[in-house]
């Protein structure tokens, strides 16, 4: 199993600036190598807050279907919110339609559940949360570690700026001037959070690995009913996304970026912040977007050799904070080597998003 490094980021808050100033630089190195770090003894997000993120969202899948289908995600794209059931989304839907040059992505049907919440103060959309008397928890538990989760983006965010050197006109933004650091691109705070439950599934319902009908490499767009994953590959669509997974595995990253080679990002422990580089934050400083998937988890690729792959996967649970640039952020890059020669108007980041949504249902 390919083995991936923890960077400490209590050197972030090391009082001695030099301290500071190498481990953000390693952070963008790791970063620009990898598109994602783990980041451990960050102390931004409590453990207790994690701990008990995950205890509300495993008791709000285990309740009924019904009851979760009474804070439904609306059928349309918009608003992002709400309660998903099982082969709702697909998200190499979505990443097909995206024009990038990454290798194209063939259809894999995602099998999961998932529950998406975004900002209590986002003037655009408001949450659906699940209606009085059906897990009267939920909200305030969310709400709070979104709240949390804000933090630490800031405090990654700011991390970044030391790293690249960004910043240093801070509060002058990017309207044009250039120099502006990255946190001033993101004040509103118009960021996703989603929970996902991946139920147990045989291994041999994998696609990908010699049996069953599955395949994902061949990509020719057939018998998609036999191609199944876990969530299919796929770049976040905002700057930062923080990552926290259960110890069953299957996180993968594709490895160099850009590449189809897919390595495991281990479980080291729940409490880990795994970072991902997404869309935004690659179009801003050019660090690669980390593609991504959850897929057969490395331990079990053996049952390959196996009769008919019969082993199955346990549950696995995942959250995911998606930070993202202000809607009306510019995403012209703040490193001038990658400002485009001839382009007047950059795309901001909800015209981004906007575009790469659409495809997603
Ligand atoms: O479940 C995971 O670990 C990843 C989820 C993910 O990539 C996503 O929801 O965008
Ligand atoms: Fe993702």
């Amino acid at each position: 199993m390919a083995t991936t490094t923890q960077l400490d980021f209590s050197l972030f808050h090391s009082a001695n600036p030099t301290v500071r100033t190498s481990f953000c630089k390693k952070l963008v190195t790791t970063l620009y190598q990898n598109g994602f770090a783990r980041l451990i003894n960050h102390g931004v997000v409590p453990s207790s807050e994690i701990d008990k993120a995950f205890e509300t969202s495993r008791k709000f899948f285990h309740l009924p279907l019904s009851q979760k289908l009474l804070s439904p995600h609306p059928a349309s794209v918009h608003p992002h919110r709400g309660y998903s059931a099982f082969g709702i989304e697909n998200v190499s839907a979505a990443s097909k339609t995206f024009e990038s040059d990454s290798p194209p992505i063939p259809m894999l049907k995602d099998m999961k559940e998932s529950y998406d919440m975004g900002s209590p103060l986002d003037p655009l959309y408001a949450n659906i949360w699940p209606p009085g008397g059906v897990y009267d928890d939920f909200q305030k538990v969310m709400e709070r570690f979104f709240g949390v989760c804000y933090r630490a983006e800031l405090e990654v965010l700011e991390a970044l700026e030391v790293g690249l050197g960004l910043g240093l006109l801070a509060g002058s933004g990017n309207g044009g001037g250039g120099g502006g650091g990255l946190r001033d691109l993101h004040r509103d705070g118009t960021n996703e959070l989603r929970l996902t439950h991946y139920p147990p599934v045989r291994v041999g319902e994998f696609g990908g690995f010699g049996f069953g009908s599955g395949g994902e490499d061949d990509g020719d767009g057939k018998g998609n009913e036999a191609r199944k994953t876990r969530i299919a590959a796929h770049t976040d669509f905002g700057s930062v996304t923080l990552l926290f997974q259960d110890s069953v595995g299957g996180l993968q990253a594709a490895l160099p970026p850009k590449s189809s080679n897919f390595i495991e990002i281990e479980s080291g422990n729940p409490h880990e912040i795994i970072l991902l580089v997404g869309d935004c934050l690659e179009k801003l400083t050019g660090l690669p977007a980390c593609r991504h998937r959850v897929h057969l988890p490395d331990a079990l690729k053996t049952e390959k050799e196996g009769e008919e792959g019969e082993g199955e996967v346990d549950a696995r649970f995942s959250i995911a904070y998606f930070g993202k640039p202000d809607r009306e952020a510019s995403l012209r890059p703040l490193v001038e080597g990658l400002v485009r020669e001839g382009v007047e108007k950059y795309m901001t980041a909800g015209e981004f998003q906007e575009m790469r949504i659409q495809g997603t249902y």
